[in-house]
């Protein structure tokens, strides 16, 4: 038995997402929340003959937390996307939105696994552990930050610049760091299998890092005021999702994913800042997934020359992302 709720279940990746997660027999109730068109969302899914039972919720009444009463799993695409010229941290406006759902969250699941979609990634997953701490229910092994796009991503174009595009789900290549631009370090180095060819020639393995970096630019652009990613990241969600679904509530062990998670050091985060060099309170890591969540923080492991500078451009961007979500003041309610 699952309980799995979607905020922002309206939108571009809402829907879609929604429709993926009815679809894993695992989940077997299924709650939309959006302030626009939640109940007309889940009336159409609920038509769908899978276990999931499907409810709708709209802000009015306390909906955000009616429909997260009991939450096992609550993943959160709500907020408003990019448009071109903008950058994800243009979307901080978003921040507002995010501490009223981690207080919805605090007060009506706060034992729910929380993976936070809505941009900008890098402060947000932040605005809701300062929220959460507050209310005193911050578990960081729960608060996932949701950079799998950029996993996805990688392995598609790698296997298309290497002329095997149908074959991208062979590439398993790790990406840390954080979600935007320069925050987003994809380590070729430790792709399975092995690139040799493409880290050898300067020009492929740079235009590649680029076209990772900012795989979102490029669909802001393709879509040109139309929205950003939402097909592949509702694919993306759901693919992390259900990892997380799976090894929380279906026994499955040892799967390794890449999330954006606080570093605490009682999680195993004080080593990864020994790595780094650098003492953030965020970053993306291989985490092993388990019945608590991050089960276990990996190391980032070695990187090659090329990777060490990424990492330096990377981390001088992040920190001030993070400092912005840590000291975020969501505005008094209005009485
Ligand atoms: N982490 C990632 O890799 C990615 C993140 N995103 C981000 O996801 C977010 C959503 O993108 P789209 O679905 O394209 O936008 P959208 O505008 O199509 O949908 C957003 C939904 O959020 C709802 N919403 C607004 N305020 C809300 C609130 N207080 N409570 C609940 N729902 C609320 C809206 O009514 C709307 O239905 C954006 O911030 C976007 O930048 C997008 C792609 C990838
Ligand atoms: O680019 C955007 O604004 C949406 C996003 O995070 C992505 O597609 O990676």
């Amino acid at each position: 038995m699952v309980k799995a709720v979607v905020c922002g279940a309206a939108g571009g990746i809402g829907q879609p997402l929604s429709l993926l997660l009815k679809l894993n027999p695992i989940i077997t109730e299924l709650a939309l929340y959006d302030v626009v068109n939640a109940v007309g969302v889940a009336a159409d899914l609920s038509h769908i003959p899978t276990p999931a039972q499907v409810t709708g919720y709209l802000s009015p009444d306390n909906g955000a937390e009616k429909a997260l009463k009991g939450a096992d799993i609550v993943v959160i695409p709500a907020g408003v996307p990019r448009k071109p010229g903008m950058t994800r941290d243009d979307l901080f406006v978003n921040a507002g939105i995010c501490a009223t759902l981690a207080q919805a969250i605090a007060n009506a699941a706060p034992k729910a696994f929380i993976l936070v979609i809505s941009n900008p990634v890098n402060s947000t997953v932040p605005v809701f552990a300062e929220t959460l701490k507050k209310a005193g229910v911050f578990d960081p092994k729960k608060l996932l930050g949701v950079s799998h796009l950029d996993v996805i991503r990688a392995s598609t174009f790698v296997a298309s610049v290497l002329g095997k595009p149908t074959e991208a789900k062979e590439y398993t290549i790790p990406v840390v760091g954080g979600h935007s631009g320069a925050t987003i370090l994809p380590l070729l180095s430790q792709t399975k299998p092995a690139i040799p060819d493409i880290l050898a020639d300067k020009e492929k393995r740079d235009a590649l890092v680029n076209r990772i970096q900012f795989g979102g630019d490029e669909v802001v652009k393709a879509k040109d005021g139309a929205g950003s990613a939402t097909l592949s990241m509702a694919q993306a969600g759901a693919e992390f999702a259900n990892y997380v679904i799976d090894a929380a509530f279906g026994g499955k062990k040892g799967k390794i994913v890449q999330a954006y998670i606080n570093l605490s050091a009682d999680a195993g985060g004080d080593a990864i800042k020994k790595e780094i060099g650098a003492d953030l309170d965020y970053f993306s890591v291989n985490i092993e997934l388990g019945p608590s969540g991050v089960e276990k923080i990996l190391p980032i492991g070695e990187l090659d020359d090329v990777e060490k500078g990424l990492l330096e451009a990377a981390v001088k961007e992040l920190g001030p992302s993070i400092e912005k979500g840590n000291t975020f003041q969501p505005a008094p309610p209005k009485l």
